[in-house]
């Protein structure tokens, strides 16, 4: 059989961290030749990854442009993307979670009748406008797609509930948990990838740390000015020391620099490369954050996390009473850190490791699904949509 073509589309930081760990399960596999393309809708953030992972995308687009607009960026990546299935003609296309890179690359492999493996399928928040655009995103993702690798049994069962073949979804464990892995034994076997935290770490000496991890489209606004004005007010305590590593988002940045420069016990930082971020999460105390993958992370290291956001796609790190949901009203933050601050047993009961997001193997079992996934579409004659518009 000739080795069978995989294209692995990704575009942001996270999708890069979610992937690394599939494309170097799947290009293990001799019988599959992998190839990546970067759509480049982050840069910076997203060649940090690339870099510590050793990944040196096949193409890399480079579409992302100051000041785009969502629909500029999705125009462009159609466009893009269409080429490069047609120059590629991949046997399956993955892509993983939520964003306009994962959507595009889904629905031009569906154009060309191309099969598509989703990675962390089945993540719902239930309100289409929170978070946006990646609800919508991914519950179109979940309409065109092959084969669901879903990382928990709630998001498979969120699949089914939309009528998804049960037979095109698998629970792997989110690969984040396996680049987590990777990413602390890594360290504790080279720490020189993550010594430039040592001076933080030296101005935080005898204080609690409280990591701070903020972007989220929805919380632009308000909810940007109100997480600053809970952030300072934590940070008023002498027992504890703020490492912010902050998204460059003017969104984030302005009401940021407005209320917390030159604030005392607050450690702005660029965002942290990948290594410095995964060591400063296992130096945290408590992590306040509106990100995804920080809620998965942080569980594997038995951090209470806050997560400022009214809803979440991830309820198990919630029942498993490793998460609690503070949104971004200052008076509730600032309660709930208190709380694990003072309550010792509170925070004992939310400081297990526990991690209900995965294993650390999600993406050997994502390899595995992949190579018989082939079997089926060896057979399988799908014209698409021919193409012509
Ligand atoms: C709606 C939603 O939840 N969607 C999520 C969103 O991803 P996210 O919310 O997880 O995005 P971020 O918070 O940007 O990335 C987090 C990663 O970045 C690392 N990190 C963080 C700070 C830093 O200073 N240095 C770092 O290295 C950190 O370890 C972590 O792994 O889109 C993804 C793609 O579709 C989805 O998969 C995912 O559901």
């Amino acid at each position: 059989m000739r080795s069978r073509r995989i294209l692995v589309v990704l575009g942001t930081r996270p999708e890069a961290i979610k992937l690394f760990p599939v494309i170097r399960a799947l290009s293990a596999r001799r019988e599959l030749s992998v190839r990546t393309c970067v759509t480049g809708q982050h840069r910076g953030l997203l060649d940090q990854v690339l870099a510590i992972a050793d990944l040196v995308p096949d193409i890399d687009l480079d579409l992302m442009a100051a000041g785009q607009s969502l629909d500029e960026l999705t125009a462009r990546m159609v466009v893009a993307l269409g080429r490069v299935m047609d120059a590629e003609r991949p046997d399956l296309v993955i892509v993983q979670g939520d964003t306009t890179t994962a959507f595009v690359g889904a629905l031009t492999a569906h154009y060309r009748g191309i099969h598509v493996g989703h990675v962390e399928a089945g993540l719902r928040s239930g309100n289409l406008w929170h978070p946006c655009p990646e609800e919508a995103n991914r519950r179109m993702i979940g309409r065109i797609v092959q084969h669901h690798w879903a990382a928990t049994d709630s998001a498979a069962a969120a699949l089914i509930a939309e009528t998804t073949d049960p037979a095109t979804i698998h629970v792997t464990g989110n690969t984040v948990i396996d680049a987590l892995h990777w990413m602390r034994d890594r360290i504790a076997a080279t720490p020189s990838l993550a010594a430039g935290l040592d001076p933080i770490v030296e101005r935080i000496a005898g204080r609690r740390m409280v990591l701070v991890t903020t972007h989220r489209r929805e919380n632009f606004g308000e909810g940007m000015a109100s997480i600053a004005m809970a952030i300072r007010r934590i940070a008023e305590r002498d027992d504890v020391a703020v490492l912010f590593p902050m998204h460059p988002n003017p969104q984030v940045t302005g009401p940021m620099d407005a209320l917390l420069s030159n604030a005392p016990n607050i450690i702005i930082t660029a965002p942290l490369d990948y290594p410095h971020f995964v060591r400063a999460l296992a130096l945290a105390h408590i992590v306040l954050t509106d990100s995804g993958g920080v809620q998965e992370e942080a569980p594997a290291f038995g951090k209470p996390v806050l997560v400022m956001r009214e809803t979440t796609e991830r309820p198990e790190g919630i029942a498993a009473g490793t998460a609690r949901l503070v949104g971004t009203d200052a008076d509730r933050i600032v309660a709930a850190v208190t709380d694990l601050m003072d309550d010792k047993a509170a925070y004992a009961r939310m400081a297990r490791a526990h991690s209900p997001f995965g294993d650390g193997h999600a993406a050997a079992r994502i390899a595995d699904l992949v190579v018989a996934a082939l079997q089926v579409i060896e057979g399988n004659d799908t014209r698409g949509c021919g193409g012509a518009a």
